[in-house]
């Protein structure tokens, strides 16, 4: 028995090599698992289920095939692609969870979310995350044409490369208030996030109790994978 978890695939037609370990991966190592979940940025980016991108419908078949092999998908939208919605959902297979979702991982309460929610420190990311996760907004840009909303997105890619260089790598961090409040929230002692590119099991204290924090690996340069079983975790690599 196992269940795996991934993150921060940010898949792109500009980077094809890491597409094809993916669809492996759907073929092979993900075949025996009880379920995947993916939290986040599985896509560089997202501008609606309308998105006709030569590579995304092999990929959805690659996801298909998954679930209707019998294993239980998941995904949680990440800062990247949270424009995915319930018609790529159904195309695929995978259920979309809430932000925040706690399961039951072979005994043990575990909550899962992409992770962009707590880096509470850059607030000028927070200001953008709270306009665009409106309805109001989404309708807004959905509703636009296809060719205007990639070119909205090619001068965002382009700011947040921008961003990315300049920020400081603090900011771009979980706050570990946020950490804690989360993890209180939902009365939980593991918590799995992605979005830092930080790959880590953390070990901390929750209001004195122990607890752990694991964030998953982005598949930039190679792929990375959390396994889970009824005898452990670990932090594992996805290769070709
Ligand atoms: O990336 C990191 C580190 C940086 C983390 C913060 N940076 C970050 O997230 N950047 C980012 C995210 C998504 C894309 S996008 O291309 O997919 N796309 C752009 C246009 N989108 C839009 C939606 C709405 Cl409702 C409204 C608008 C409006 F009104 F502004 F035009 C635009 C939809 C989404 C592009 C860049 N870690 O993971
Ligand atoms: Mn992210």
């Amino acid at each position: 028995a196992k269940t795996l978890f991934i993150s921060d695939l940010h898949l792109d037609r500009e980077r094809p090599h890491i597409l094809t370990l993916f669809e492996r991966f759907l073929r092979h190592e993900a075949r025996d698992a009880d379920a995947l979940y993916i939290l986040g940025d599985l896509f560089e980016y997202w501008i609606g289920d309308d998105d006709d991108a030569p590579h995304l419908s092999g990929l959805a078949d690659a996801l298909r095939a998954l679930s209707e092999s019998g294993v239980a998908l998941y995904f949680t939208h990440g800062n990247r692609d949270f424009l995915l919605g319930p018609a790529f959902a159904e195309r695929t297979g995978m259920r979309l969870l809430d932000e925040e979702t706690v399961i039951d991982l072979y005994g043990r309460r575990a909550l899962l979310m992409h992770g962009d929610s707590l880096c509470t420190d850059d607030h000028e990311y927070m200001a953008f995350r709270d306009m665009v996760r409106t309805g109001h907004w989404q309708a807004d840009f959905l509703a636009r044409p296809l060719a205007g909303r990639r070119e909205e997105a090619e001068a965002m890619r382009r700011r947040s490369r921008e961003n990315g260089r300049t920020k400081a790598p603090e900011i771009t961090d979980v706050s570990q208030a946020s950490v804690e409040d989360a993890m209180r929230r939902h009365d939980v002692d593991l918590l799995i996030h992605g979005h830092t590119h930080r790959p880590k099991i953390h070990d901390l204290l929750v209001d004195g109790r122990p607890a752990q924090r694991i964030v998953l690996a982005d598949w930039y340069e190679t792929g990375g994978m959390l396994k889970v079983t009824p005898e452990g975790m670990k932090l594992v690599k996805v290769e070709g």
